[in-house]
């Protein structure tokens, strides 16, 4: 017989290769003379008796970070036992229904593998049924509390269809059929508070419901959650701001969605975890499962509810899970502004000098792409707050558009899609698993969710004195405006009120093209007030520390979507650089028609003659037609903001009025 090379070598030596060949086991060395070569018999045997010894020996109980408080801490007198069974109840009386006023037992891990270890809890549930039970009461729910990245891996690949490692480690994952945020579903509780202190009616994200409606709405979503073997819950925090920090609790039925929460909010220490006691905000994520049709104000079998007399949230008919990241962020518009702190849908980094940088922009305007900077602090990328002592993130990780996502062009995003970052609605290729950010099959908006310390740069704890510099991004799929312009006060809030931009493909559903689209603050989807209120507050805080505002196009440039094409990130980076670096500031400018818009004449690194679009279309005259077509958009957009007074300055009021397109 002819033995190859390759053969021969993978087994080591000709011998035993030979051996093999006859049949025969291979020799066990017994002579203990070759003390520098390890020997079958040399390894100490392992110090279990049987298999499941074996295999519980692979999984090490860690050890407490701290040890128990002394007498004088606040859970001093508490027992682990004790302390598990008072978070046991916390959470219990957050699943609580009608047919199931008990709760479920805490478990950290797999039900699996620790059913067996807790068999006295199924017991007990069976030995004291409640007065009139019902199956569903009698039924045992596990929940897999603040789970690691590893086991909810490890969750989501045993159970969940459509999750897969990919080669660089991150945990891809499909959303359902819906890929996108429902904005048209997403429903607000009108109560006698409520009622005056919201934004109702026309350009309001927040569509009206019922205290009642709301309540059957969370009792299908409790019931559903309390009818499956087991449900993920997350205690975390939002807002690095210490002292404005909300206490926020996730209950939902998949891995997916704990990584996910694990990912986007900050992540509580096991010491402040032990310290959580009651959450401030609840979400009830039950989006598999629809809503009712027979339920009064339902329109569709999706339906994002909020109720803040409750402080819950309630998710039906839709696991794309950007619904639970921007519900809470609905709730931190509602919370923050209340105690005088503005909150903002931007990126926000800062400097080696300390200067910040705030981006506002609607989704896919670059506020993670240009917040994520080699050269400067990432502070965070799409959530913050502005108080009396500077900015502060909100959340604890970032959410990245990967579509053609790049290597050389956005490398620090790049290498943070590893392990322990999901990867929504990706395409990988079947065997080697490396994702093809190119490809659409499943949607436009596949998204990277990761922590933020994945960004080698982060600014951590995630805060940072007043803003110097506020960008607005705008991805004008018109093509009209300039890749760069400076603004006055009034021009910043114009464009802040007006919140512009060419919503890009996928974000929010049905939405195939880029397609212009007005959003106040940018970002009406999340505001719960009226938008003069906000923009007030950013106005005061703008003019107190001297921040200057500046209007940057994503967009395209050369012509509309279509004919002309999108400005190259390299320049926009520039432009951005240039910002950052003062000497924008310095520059030469000069107004163009009808916007009114002082632009540079020269930016280092950005070829001059882009400046001006004007000069980029070859058809001049559908210039002025698409200039002017984009004028009117904005005019007329403005309309339902003509009679509101911004902050309590009747001159800011009509100088931000003035300050929109003149024609
Ligand atoms: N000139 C440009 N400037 C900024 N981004 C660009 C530019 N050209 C292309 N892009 C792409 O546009 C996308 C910007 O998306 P990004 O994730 O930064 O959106 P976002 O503002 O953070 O939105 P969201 O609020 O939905 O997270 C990225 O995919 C980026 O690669
Ligand atoms: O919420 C999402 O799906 C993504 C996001 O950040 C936005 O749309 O602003
Ligand atoms: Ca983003
Ligand atoms: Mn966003």
């Amino acid at each position: 017989m002819i033995i190859n090379d390759r053969e021969m070598a993978a087994n080591g030596n000709g011998a035993a290769t030979a051996r093999k060949q006859k049949g025969l086991l291979p020799s066990i060395t017994t002579s203990d003379k070759h003390h520098d070569v390890c020997h079958d018999m040399s390894a100490p045997t392992v110090k279990a008796q049987t298999i499941d010894e074996l295999h519980s020996l692979q999984k090490k109980k860690s050890a407490p970070t701290t040890p128990i408080k002394g007498i004088q801490g606040a859970f001093a007198a508490l027992s682990e036992e004790e302390r598990s069974k008072q978070q046991l109840q916390s959470i219990s009386a957050s699943l609580a229904s009608l047919t199931r006023e008990t709760g479920p037992k805490v478990v950290r891990g797999y039900p699996a593998s620790k059913s067996q270890t807790s068999p006295r809890v199924h017991q007990q549930h069976v030995a004291e049924p409640a007065i009139s039970a019902s199956d569903s009461s009698l039924k045992f729910t596990h929940v897999l509390y603040n789970l690691s990245p590893a086991e909810l891996y490890e969750q989501a690949i045993h159970y969940e269809k459509g999750s897969f490692i990919t080669s660089t480690g991150a945990l891809a994952t499909l959303s359902g059929a819906k890929t996108g945020r429902a904005p048209r579903d997403k429903r607000v509780v009108k109560d006698d508070v409520t009622r005056e202190e919201l934004w109702w009616g026309k350009g309001s994200p927040n569509i009206e419901m019922d205290e009642h409606t709301f309540m059957v709405n969370r009792e299908r979503a409790v019931d559903y959650l309390n009818s499956l073997d087991k449900v993920f819950v997350n205690d975390q925090f939002l807002n690095w701001d210490p002292e404005n920090r909300i206490k926020v609790r996730i209950v939902s039925a998949r891995a997916y969605h704990s990584l996910f929460m694990h990912n986007m909010c900050i992540r509580p220490t096991p010491e402040e975890l032990e310290d959580f006691g009651t959450p401030d905000f609840t979400i009830y994520n039950a989006g598999q499962f629809p809503c009712n049709r027979y339920t009064h104000y339902m329109t569709s079998s999706t339906s994002i509810d909020l109720n803040l007399a409750r402080r819950e949230m309630v998710i039906l008919g839709t696991q794309y899970a950007g619904e639970m990241k921007k519900g809470l962020f609905s709730v931190m518009h509602y919370l923050m502004p209340k105690r005088q702190i503005l909150s903002l849908h931007s990126g926000c980094n800062m400097g080696k000098d300390g200067d910040v940088a705030l981006f506002f922009g609607l989704s896919g305007t670059g506020k993670t792409t240009l917040s994520t900077d080699p050269n400067r602090y990432l502070i965070g990328d799409d959530e913050h707050c502005w108080t009396e002592t500077g900015v502060s993130n909100i959340e604890g990780g970032c959410y990245a558009k990967c579509i053609d996502l790049s290597r050389e062009k956005e490398p620090d995003i790049w290498n943070a899609i590893k392990f322990g970052t999901v990867l929504e609605n990706v395409v990988f290729e079947e065997h080697t698993r490396v994702v093809d950010y190119a490809d659409k099959s499943v949607t436009e908006n596949t998204r990277a969710s990761y922590p933020i310390e994945y960004i080698p740069n982060a600014k951590i704890p995630c805060v940072g004195p007043h803003p110097k510099n506020v960008i607005l991004l705008a991805c004008d799929a018109f093509g009209v405006l300039p890749p760069v312009s400076k603004l006055n006060l009034a021009q910043t809030m114009y464009h802040f009120i007006s919140g512009y931009t060419a919503l890009v493909a996928g974000t929010e559903e049905g939405v195939k093209e880029p397609k212009a689209t007005f959003s106040a603050c940018f970002g009406a989807a999340f505001i719960m007030m009226h938008p003069t209120k906000y923009a007030a507050m950013l106005a005061e805080k703008m003019q107190k520390h001297g921040a200057t505002g500046w209007l940057v196009n994503t967009g395209w440039s050369g012509g509309s979507y279509g004919s002309g094409s999108r400005i190259k990130l390299a320049y926009t980076r520039k432009i951005i650089d240039a910002i950052h670096s003062g000497s924008l500031l310095k520059a030469e400018y000069k107004k163009t028609e009808v916007f009114g818009l002082e632009i540079p004449t020269e930016v280092e690194g950005v070829p001059s003659e882009i400046l001006d679009p004007v000069n980029t279309w070859s058809n001049k005259l559908g210039y002025e037609d698409t200039l002017m077509k984009l004028a009117g958009l904005f005019r007329n957009n403005f309309e339902i903001f003509t009679d509101h007074k911004i902050g309590k300055d009747n001159e800011l009021t009509e100088e931000i009025l003035a300050a929109g397109p003149n024609f």
